[in-house]
């Protein structure tokens, strides 16, 4: 299998004060292959979000290296990171983060706002249907995503991650609002996505939904150790 993700040596530290530093990630070495369901788990500040925030490039590590798909993310600009980011990452978010007042469908189709090739903005767009019929929400495409439930939304936010077709798809706490059904359904979704090929990482503080990953990673104070089980 292809290395989607390599971690070396790497480490976060944020500057707190002029005399204080916090290290959220400390010497943090992994790699990724395509098509591996991964779940991270470890208590709250211990580093989670730090890890997946540097993995999504919307933040960079202090020291260390971060291959992501072949391309060494150090020293890229913000605009080339945004398109590394639109072309290769997904994101679902625990509070689903979608725009309440759009429509379902102006949700799904906001990724493309960053696409400048007309043609395959063209094609994703027809993407959009067999996606949300795809995610059971295709009969919602028109209403404003206020109207719907929690799980529907997390659907609506798992659509909007899927539009580019990107091979990883990052979720945090993706079923950290719902009840324990929906939570289920939604572990499906990530399940079938999974089986389809799409590497798949979760960030959660639930046992059960870590053992349903394939590898398990630890962060215990900024440290990252694989669970053997
Ligand atoms: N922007 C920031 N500035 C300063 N310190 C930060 C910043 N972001 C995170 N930290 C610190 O880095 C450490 C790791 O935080 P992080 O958010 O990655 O933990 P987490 O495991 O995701 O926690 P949670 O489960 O509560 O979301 C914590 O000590 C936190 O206070």
């Amino acid at each position: 299998m292809r290395k989607l993700i390599e971690v070396k040596h790497l480490s976060k530290s944020y500057r707190i004060s002029s005399k204080e530093q916090v290290q959220a990630l400390q010497d943090v070495n992994f790699t990724i292959h395509e098509g591996e369901m991964i779940a991270i788990v470890g208590t709250s500040g211990s580093g989670k979000s730090t890890l997946l925030r540097i993995l999504g490039c919307i933040d960079s590590q202090t020291t260390g290296h971060y291959h992501l798909n072949g391309f060494d993310i150090e020293g890229k600009t913000d605009q080339e990171l945004a398109h590394i980011r639109n072309q290769s990452i997904g994101f679902v978010m625990q509070d689903f983060s979608l725009i309440e007042d759009y429509s379902v469908k102006k949700n799904v189709l906001l990724p493309l706002t960053y696409e400048k090739n007309k043609e395959k903005r063209q094609q994703q767009k027809q993407h959009l249907l067999s996606l949300l019929q795809k995610l059971n929400i295709a009969s919602k495409e028109n209403q404003k995503v206020t109207s719907l439930s929690g799980g529907q939304k997390q659907r609506v936010a798992i659509a909007r991650a899927l539009i580019n077709n990107p091979a990883i798809l990052l979720a945090d706490e993706p079923t950290g609002a719902l009840d324990q059904k929906t939570s289920k359904e939604i572990m499906n979704i990530l399940h079938e996505l999974h089986a389809e090929g799409k590497t798949i990482i979760i960030v959660t503080h639930d046992l059960q939904i870590a053992e349903q990953c394939q590898r398990i990673f630890r962060i215990e104070d900024g440290l990252l150790n694989e669970v053997y089980s």
